[in-house]
């Protein structure tokens, strides 16, 4: 007989492995446990019907579904609020979870919830899901189809992607965030510089849970299956979580890439339209007149989000051109937000406040833009038409930035907003 071999194995090589029923390595073909599947209401029809018409079947394990009522919630139109309606008819009828208009956006949600742990695999009607990887779980988006066979047999089989390396090193300058630190990731790696490649980052006790949230979130953007920051230092098990041994990658691990950045010399980055990975330094679009800015989404609407945005709305107004839209991620972060007065100074300063959920980042309600409008959004896409019409334009930046950009009607740093009062 011979031995097993046993090469060393990068951080989605072992999960891969260990939720399935042998070792695998990128390339392979895995068959795996799937720990929890997420459904979003603006899928959640298709879901249901492949589920009841197609598949004949029933989740499986109905406490590993959730439903989540967050794209368009509360509901805009008729056919929105009759799909809402099914969704949760469904979930009454089969026992799955259901988390309705207000309870905020899916992503945000499941984190809040305890249903994204290290070392677990979460597939998502979305794509964003690749976020679950901030608490080193395997997220991952597919379509309608492939969620309801994860919920009906309570597996899912997928190709073990190549992995790339992105490390962090240095530390943060005052000002400068993870976001900017994610888009530089993009621009580097490129839109489709890591399609269906699983993206590992290596930033030690970097970040916080959010911060890694932010950095695994914007991985799709690169096209890429999923989106593990290692666990480093304390940063989960602070956070509650139990972070198992075998979940952290090999040394001497095979990486189709690798790419290392030195978070010291980064300045706040904004991504211009329309492509995510079209990444440029504040600096160098500062002073472009802007109409919206949108401070949300799964991206960057947490509490400490709406934080850095205070600290540099407080005693300020935003400009009477522009319309500052603020939407916490989750009723949580709202709830927080209102205790600490957070949402009292977003008031006062001029912002608008919205009902926790995606609001107009895909720009089905809640701030659509006009055509020849220019909006700053905390969000991960600025697409042609995301956000309302073809015409308008899309930047995307940190919560600091956009808060400084609604006080000066355009494009500035928050430097800019104090060189203004000083
Ligand atoms: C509606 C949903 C399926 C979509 C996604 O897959 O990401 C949305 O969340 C987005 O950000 O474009
Ligand atoms: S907040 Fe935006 S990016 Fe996130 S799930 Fe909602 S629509 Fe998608």
């Amino acid at each position: 007989m011979t031995a097993p071999v046993s090469r060393p194995q990068t951080m989605a090589e072992k999960i891969l492995s260990q939720r399935g029923d042998h070792t695998v390595y990128a390339g392979d073909l895995a068959v795996v446990e799937v720990d929890q599947v997420m459904v979003v209401d603006s899928i959640a029809q298709s879901f249901i019907e492949r589920m009841e018409r197609d598949l004949a079947a029933k989740p499986k394990y109905p406490e590993r579904v959730s439903i989540v009522v967050d794209h368009v919630a509360p509901a805009s139109t008729v056919n929105v609020a009759q799909a809402q309606k099914e969704a949760r008819e469904y979930a009454a009828a089969t026992g799955v979870r259901l988390f309705d208009v207000g309870r905020g956006i899916c992503h945000q949600v499941l984190m809040e919830e305890g249903l994204a742990q290290p070392g677990w695999i979460v597939l998502g009607s979305d794509s964003h899901s690749t976020t679950y990887g901030a608490v080193a779980a395997f997220g991952s988006g597919m379509g309608a189809t492939d969620i309801a066979l994860a919920a009906a047999s309570g597996k899912t089989w997928l190709r073990v992607p190549e992995s790339v390396k992105v490390t962090f090193s240095g530390e943060l300058q005052s000002g400068v965030t993870a976001k900017d630190a994610a888009l530089e990731m993009i621009r580097m790696l490129g839109a489709d510089g890591a399609t269906y490649q699983s993206i590992e980052m290596h930033a030690g006790d970097r970040f916080t849970r959010g911060e890694r949230m932010t950095l695994a979130n914007l991985c799709v953007e690169a096209g890429a299956k999923a989106g593990l920051v290692v666990p480093g230092g304390e940063i989960l098990t602070d956070y509650g979580y139990h972070v198992p041994d075998w979940v952290y990658p090999d040394e001497g691990a095979d990486y189709v890439q690798q790419i290392e950045i030195d978070l010291s010399v980064l300045r706040p980055r904004m991504s211009a339209p329309s492509e995510v990975d079209n990444v440029h330094d504040v600096a160098d679009l500062r002073g472009l007149k802007v109409n919206q800015v949108f401070i949300g989404t799964c991206t960057n609407g947490r509490i400490e989000d709406l934080h850095a945005a205070a600290a540099v709305l407080k005693g300020h107004k935003v400009h009477p051109n522009t319309r500052l839209l603020v939407i916490p991620a989750s009723s949580q972060v709202m709830e927080q937000a209102l205790e600490d007065g957070t949402l009292l100074t977003l008031q006062r300063a001029g912002a608008v406040l919205g009902t926790p959920g995606c609001g107009p980042c895909m720009g089905r309600h809640q701030g659509v833009l006009a055509a020849g409008e220019v909006c700053v959004s905390t969000s991960n896409r600025n697409f042609i038409g995301r956000m309302g019409d073809k015409d308008a334009q899309i930047y995307l930046a940190s919560p600091a930035v956009a808060a400084a950009t609604a006080i000066m009607g355009q494009i500035a740093l928050p430097e800019d907003v104090l060189a203004v009062s000083a």
